[in-house]
């Protein structure tokens, strides 16, 4: 995910960026890389991402207690990990906490913001840029609210994902060429969306302008949730994303 925003800030913020990831073995356009944290000497930064796995926060971050500008600040893109956990693992520093999403690649992202009380305006500023660099961010003005954004956007692309390969894969049981089926229902999803966007109707509206009494789409949407379990299953769907952003703090 960091390399993911990377490619949108190089294009489009003004900033150096230096990556350190002992794994990485291309250099990123547009950044330096580094293997370790001692390969900085003395620099000091005014934001530290943090991108690395929520699991290992703990162990890998106290190394960083160095490399921030007094007046720096921590911005993390982990999933559920709090802010009271970043500030024990590095204290004294304001943190940012971004829950992005995976269309931040092509710059259509959508990523929730939440500050902590200390961040002053330049940080939340300049971490707001950073995400409006790779699509749109929203603020929500408690923690516990981003682990709910990371239910539905942070971890929404997989759902979105899975749903069009199960589409696909019915396209080709109806007797599609697996290239037939993928433009057949890529074309579909993206023109649905489009319009939904375009036209600021409701999904409900626009649902129903599809659906002729007696008629086909009455049909299949009778099957996909006549009796409300495609509802009850994204809510399930979500709420065990949450359940897990949670047990992650
Ligand atoms: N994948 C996604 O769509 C999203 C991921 N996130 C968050 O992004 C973070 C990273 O997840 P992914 O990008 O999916 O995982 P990933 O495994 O693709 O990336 C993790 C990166 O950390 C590097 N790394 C491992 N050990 C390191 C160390 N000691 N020091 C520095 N770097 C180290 C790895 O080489 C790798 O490049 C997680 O905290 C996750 O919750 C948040 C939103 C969406
Ligand atoms: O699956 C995960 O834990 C990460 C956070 C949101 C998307 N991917």
């Amino acid at each position: 995910m960091g390399g993911a925003l990377l490619t949108q800030w190089v294009k489009a913020v003004e900033a150096d960026f230096t990556i350190l990831d002992p794994f990485l073995d291309q250099q990123p356009e547009g950044a330096r890389l580094l293997k370790k944290v001692e390969d900085l000497g003395d620099e000091q930064f005014d934001l530290l991402i943090v991108a690395i796995k929520p699991q290992m926060i703990d162990e890998i971050l106290p190394a960083y207690k160095n490399v921030l500008a007094s007046d720096g600040a921590i911005a993390s893109i982990a999933a559920g990990c709090s802010v009271q956990r970043l500030k024990k693992a590095l204290p004294g520093f304001p943190v940012v906490r971004i829950m992005p999403n995976l269309p931040s690649a092509i710059g259509a992202g959508v990523a929730g913001l939440y500050a902590s009380e200390d961040a002053g305006k330049t940080h939340k500023d300049g971490v707001q840029e950073l995400m409006e660099a790779a699509g749109t961010a929203v603020w929500v003005g408690e923690e516990d609210m981003l682990d709910r954004v990371t239910a539905v956007a942070g971890s929404g692309p997989g759902y979105v994902f899975e749903i069009a390969r199960a589409y696909i894969e019915a396209a080709q049981e109806l007797g599609f060429s697996a290239e037939q089926a993928r433009d057949l229902v890529m074309g579909t999803l993206n023109g649905s969306i489009q319009m939904v966007l375009e036209t600021g109707d409701d999904p409900e509206n626009l649902r129903n302008s599809v659906t002729s009494k007696n008629g086909t789409t009455e049909a299949g949407l009778n099957a996909l949730n006549g009796d409300g379990s495609l509802t009850k299953l994204l809510k399930s769907t979500t709420e065990a994303a949450y359940k897990r952003a949670v047990e992650l703090r």
